[in-house]
This record gives structure tokens, sequence and C-alpha cells, in this order.
């Protein structure tokens, strides 16, 4: 259970998130929502611990802040919008940076790196130079290394700031679908930044939608995630569009 009270944050004077209370439910994915510019990826930094405001996140009953940074780590993994590395590391390499933290034997160490490359598409991937690396390589690499680095957790928490961005339309769903069975299988609990609305209402749980840095409503994404809300938040009128048996929006 995530939860946050009087969550604020400012720079010189302005609020970027304010957010009076708001509780996610562990085992589940819930997507941030909002606007460009609206405090979402700010949200991500601070329950994070990457940037510190004030109020309270309190994780499984603790307050985040006090959680020791080696326990943290282990428990909480964060996949940033982008990750470039100046060093020619391989990628199997940087997929063990996801280890670090954790106090395994090698040979366990090298069966996760190879079972998380497996499950993010990058097996055929583990030998080459990350710097040369396609945008989407990249990305689906250092999920590889987050779900390395909460492998061990009873409690994971894992944070993906618009973790489809880079896929092929392929890509986007086989990603979203393996996130959505580690929530059900392991009980991962994922906070997602996306930005498709047809995304969320396949694949999460449920979804806060942030205007202005405000956290405006929360709940089920096919209750939600309504016409005028839509239309209010994004100024954009979806319609409906039946796809073969699925109906989009666009
Ligand atoms: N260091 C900073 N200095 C000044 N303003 C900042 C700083 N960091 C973030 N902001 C502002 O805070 C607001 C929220 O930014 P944030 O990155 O959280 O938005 P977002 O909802 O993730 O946007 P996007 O969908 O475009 O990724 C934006 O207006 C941004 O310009």
């Amino acid at each position: 259970m995530l939860q946050i009270t009087k969550l604020n944050y400012r720079i010189k004077n302005t609020d970027i998130l304010d957010i009076q209370a708001g509780t996610m439910e562990p085992g589940k994915f819930t997507a941030l929502m909002g606007p460009n510019g609206s405090g979402k990826s700010t949200l991500l930094k601070l329950i994070a611990g990457d940037l510190t405001g004030s109020g309270q996140i309190l994780f499984h009953h603790k307050i985040l802040a006090d959680i020791p940074r080696r326990a943290r780590a282990r428990d909480i993994a964060v996949l940033p919008q982008a990750s470039d590395l100046s060093f020619p590391f391989k990628v199997r390499e940087v997929v063990a940076l996801g280890a670090i933290p954790l106090a395994l034997p090698d040979i366990e160490i090298e069966q996760k790196i190879t079972e998380n490359l497996r499950i993010t598409d990058c097996l055929h991937l583990e030998k080459r130079a990350y710097p040369q690396l396609s945008g989407g390589e990249k990305q689906r690499v250092q999920l590889a290394r987050v779900l390395l680095q909460i492998s061990t957790s009873k409690n994971p928490l894992l944070l993906l700031d618009e973790p489809t961005s880079a896929q092929d339309l392929g890509q986007q769903h086989a990603i979203l679908s393996m996130i959505r069975t580690l929530c059900e299988e392991k009980k991962v609990t994922v906070i997602a930044v996306l930005h498709d609305l047809n995304q969320v209402l396949k694949y999460c749980d449920s979804c806060w939608v942030i205007n202005a840095g405000k956290l405006h409503d929360t709940g089920d994404p096919r209750t939600t995630l309504t016409p005028e809300l839509i239309e209010r938040f994004w100024r954009y009128s979806p319609k409906k569009l039946l796809a073969g048996e699925q109906t989009v929006l666009i």
C-alpha cells in the first residue's frame, strides 16, 4: 500500500505538485495520467526519493524517506524517461547494475540477468555495446535492469516513466502485458506514466488524473476516463472506432 498525505513540491514559490491525499493498492497497475507539464514525472521522482518535498509518503506503513537506501533500492526501482550511458558497457553489464543492491551468489545473479533479458526481449542483444543500441532497445534493456533490481523483494514497487514511449506497437503491448503479469503473479505494485488512453484502459487497474500539479481524480480507468474529462484536460474529443472486435479511442 502506498499512501500519500499533503505532498507538496515547490520551485521558487510555485507549486509544481500539491496532492492532499491518495492511496494505491499493492499488486496493482496504476497509470499516472495528465497533460504535458502537469506533474506526473515530479510525482514519480518524489516517490522514488530523487526529489524531496514536504508531506509524507508511506510505503507498507513505513515512511519512505526513513527506509535505509539499500533496502529501498531492493524494493523500489525507477525506469526514467531516458537513460544514456557514455561508457561502452555491454548490454549484459548494464542489466547487471540492477544487482548491485542484491546480496546474491554470482550464479543466481547470472540466471536472473538472463531471465530478465528474456522477458524484455533483449536476450539476442546481450553481447552488444549499449551505446550502439536503438532507442527502443535501450529502453527495454533498462527495463530488464530495473526488473532485476526488485526481483528479490517481497513488496516490490516499480516506477515507470513512459515505459513504452520508444517501442513499436508490438513491443508496447508485449511490455504492458508482461507488466500486468508481474502484478498478478508476483504482486509487483506498478506506477507508470502513460499517455495512451487505450493502453491505460486495456492494462491498468486504476489511474490518477493529474492536472496543474493537483490530483483531480482516481479510480478504474473505465469509469474515470470519461469523454468530458478527456475533453477538459487534454482539450481533445476522442472518437470511438471499431477495430476488429475491439473499440479503440482515436
Ligand atoms: N527544475 C525545474 N525548474 C523549473 N520548473 C520545473 C523543474 N522541473 C519541473 N518543472 C516544471 O514542473 C512542471 C511539471 O513537470 P513534470 O516533468 O513533472 O511534468 P509531466 O507531467 O511529467 O510532463 P510530461 O508529460 O511533459 O513529461 C512542468 O511545468 C515543468 O516545467
